[in-house]
């Protein structure tokens, strides 16, 4: 928000909107804080210094640059280095982190996503694009759970598609589907279901991307309407006893706790208190940061359990089952042991949806499979060929697929992020040539096609870097 937005916005107004939550440290000061910049921090990936053999570095020393621990979720870091260019480095390139703002990772640290609750669980992000949030629930599920992230806007799927990729993991499938009618296929089958709403955005006029409109009555009136009918979706889509966590990036109290006091009155669900976060609370099961107390754009997040026992779904009879159907027949293993190990994809579940081939894992239940419109992807066809896509070439782990590599020197992987041709591939693969996937420092980066002297690069356009890359 440019200060003169800021001076526009009517502090009688912020006061009417927080409702009877006491601002710490008084409106002025919020109201500054609101004018003021505040730079996204990184988010960890929880799995990438396990994946290659250096967890026993401590969380700070992850970043290349100087950092500080951000206090409510401990894999979140804070950017000290003024000089430092977190979005400039190949570590982020090769998914070390993500950046975000600190205020998303209250939901996170309210779900538990750095802790091993969420762990074999099978989860839901209602509202997942563009997927920061689910990014992260993928990575806490490991290596047994399941996330569905829904997103009903179709438009917003790509940056989604693309975020969940970066996990290096394949157990997830993404729908898109209105909460009601997801709902109504799916009812009772997650133990968790995340909703970061789509809400006023009163937090976003601190970044330039919300107008003072968000303060506006008609506004929150607007969004909290939308929120009971997600709210009350994502109560039919929960077990009894699942965990619900909603958040927000706005401060109105009618789309935060009013919210979840409706729930609590109706006897849908009860708080469900996160210790770590106490000395964030508003109301019970209720969380806030706030941009002049937190150094963030200012968040809210609730934990809470149903209490429901929702009817079960004809469509959810099988789920957890293992599915057999589209197993891979012996013409499509052939077709994708070119650049994949066969007894891998032997046991995938392979779905093709025109031109592109999802590989979906064997035990992912039967009824997510059925509300999916894309999921891990392996390859896709250009007129008859098909090839590798790119998101096969991030996984990571137990489901890492790729046989080929070549191990870029810093030099090579400058030039393969910014979409130049790697140059001398042969002394990085033991390969002669063909399909590789590029890795620095064990970090899978994309696809090159090796003649044996240059590696083609087929980084999609959309993941490239431009300007300087810090090694
Ligand atoms: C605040 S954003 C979610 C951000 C995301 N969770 C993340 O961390 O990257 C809200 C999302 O809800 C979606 N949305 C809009 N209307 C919706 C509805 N009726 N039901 C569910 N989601 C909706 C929007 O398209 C948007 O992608």
């Amino acid at each position: 928000m440019s200060d003169a937005t800021s001076s526009k916005v009517d502090r009688k107004t912020i006061l009417q909107s927080v409702g009877g939550v006491s601002i710490p440290g008084g409106v002025e000061a919020m109201v500054d804080a609101m004018s003021q910049r505040h730079f996204s921090v990184l988010r960890m990936h929880r799995n990438r210094f396990r994946d290659h053999g250096d967890e026993t570095l401590s969380l700070a020393n992850r970043a290349p640059f100087s950092t500080k621990p951000i206090d409510w979720y401990s894999l979140g870091l804070r950017v000290t280095d003024a000089d430092a260019r977190p979005s400039r480095h190949l570590a982020y390139a090769g998914g070390d982190y993500y950046l975000q703002d600190a205020g998303s990772l209250l939901a996170l640290a309210a779900a538990g996503c750095d802790g091993d609750s969420l762990k074999g669980k099978i989860v839901c992000d209602l509202c997942a694009a563009p997927g920061g949030k689910a990014s992260a629930m993928l990575e806490a599920v490991g290596e047994t759970g399941f996330l569905l992230a829904n997103e009903p806007i179709r438009s917003r799927l790509a940056p989604l598609k693309y975020n969940l990729a970066r996990t290096g993991s394949d157990r997830y499938a993404i729908s898109s589907l209105d909460p009601d009618v997801l709902a109504k296929r799916l009812g009772g089958v997650f133990d968790c279901v995340i909703i970061d709403a789509p809400c006023s955005g009163q937090a976003l006029m601190s970044k330039g991307r919300q107008s003072e409109s968000a303060m506006s009555m008609k506004q929150i009136t607007h969004s909290a309407a939308r929120q009971n009918r997600i709210l009350d979706a994502a109560m039919a889509l929960l077990r009894h006893d699942g965990r619900l966590i909603y958040s927000t990036c706005t401060f109105a109290h009618a789309e935060n706790e009013s919210q979840m006091q409706r729930l609590i009155e109706r006897g849908d669900a009860r708080p469900d208190q996160v210790a770590s976060l106490t000395p964030y609370q508003s109301d019970d099961g209720c969380y806030r940061l706030w941009p002049h107390v937190h150094q963030c754009a200012g968040a809210f997040a609730a934990a809470f359990r149903s209490c429901l026992d929702p009817i079960k779904a004809k469509a959810t009879k099988s789920g957890g089952k293992k599915s057999q159907r589209n197993k891979c027949d012996a013409k499509t293993i052939e077709e994708l042991g070119r650049w994949f190990d066969p007894s891998l994809i032997d046991g995938l579940n392979v779905a093709i949806d025109g031109a592109v081939m999802f590989a979906y894992p064997s035990d992912m239940p039967i009824w997510m499979g059925r509300v999916a419109v894309a999921g891990p992807e392996i390859a896709y066809r250009t007129g008859k060929t098909w090839k590798p896509s790119h998101e096969a070439a991030l996984r990571t782990g137990p489901s890492r697929l790729a046989i080929e590599s070549a191990a870029l020197s810093c030099d090579q992987a400058q030039a393969f992020v910014t979409g130049n041709a790697v140059n001398s591939i042969a002394q990085s693969t033991t390969a002669a040539q063909g399909w590789m996937v590029a890795r620095y420092q064990g970090r899978p980066l994309g696809w090159v096609k090796s003649d044996g002297r240059i590696g083609k690069n087929h980084l999609p356009m959309s993941a490239r870097m431009s300007g300087e890359v810090i090694g």
